[in-house]
């Protein structure tokens, strides 16, 4: 299943058109902001979809009845470029354990790449509720690799992907590979450059936000 925020008009569209910008994308702070603000948006709007059980909460002058989330979920983030976004996650979803995964690209002489997963620093996620956070799906090749890989070694109950762009291709790939994955977008783009950039897309999510990479 595939939402894309931008179906709806809402303010995710202002963070994402400035994301995009070539000028406001200039501003660092601000390009990391936005990406904050919109994996805040996104958990706001994930959180409608979990489980949530009845509680009553003493207040000074009595009892108030409310459902709160049974479980919370674990925020897992491909670094560097998923930082912000993670960051604006674990601003709402504030007891969310973490899982950090370092996931690159390595071009071979042909130009092509293969994806090298080197690290991953995670709780248990057996029977845990998953949000990977990769901020740019281009092939979706390497969200599909990190979560086939947490699927192995982990029981997971429930998988999302969350990402700023993501190409037709990224999305088509995500599904084949892990249809039970609910896809959770900001937009969608249906270009790759040869390089698997998206195209409109954004430039280097990671470059933007920190420097570029040598
Ligand atoms: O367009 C793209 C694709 C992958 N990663 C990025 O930062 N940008």
């Amino acid at each position: 299943m595939v939402h894309i925020l931008t179906r709806q008009n809402s303010i995710a569209n202002h963070f994402l058109a400035e994301l995009r910008n070539i000028e406001v994308q200039q501003d660092r702070m601000r390009f990391r902001r936005n990406l904050e603000r919109l994996g805040e948006i996104f958990a706001y709007e994930i959180s409608k979809t979990l489980t949530y059980e009845p509680m009553e909460i003493e207040t000074p002058l009595g009892v108030a009845e409310t459902s709160l989330i049974h479980e919370q979920p674990v925020l897992a983030t491909i670094l560097r470029a998923g930082i912000p976004m993670h960051q604006g996650m674990l601003n709402v979803f504030d007891h969310a354990d973490c899982a950090f995964v370092g996931a690159y690209r390595k071009t071979k002489k042909s130009g092509t790449f293969e994806i090298r997963k080197e690290y991953v620093s995670s709780v248990g996620l057996d029977n845990r509720t998953v949000i990977l956070v990769d901020p740019m799906l281009a092939t979706g090749r390497t969200a599909v690799l990190t979560c086939k890989d947490l699927l192995d070694e982990f029981a997971i109950k429930s998988l999302f992907i969350v990402s700023a762009i993501a190409s037709e291709e990224g999305i088509a790939h995500v599904q084949a590979f892990l249809p039970q994955v609910q896809l959770w977008v900001g937009d969608v783009d249906s270009e790759l450059t040869s390089k698997a950039f998206i195209v409109p897309g954004l430039g280097d999510a990671g470059d933007l936000a920190y420097g570029v990479k040598e």
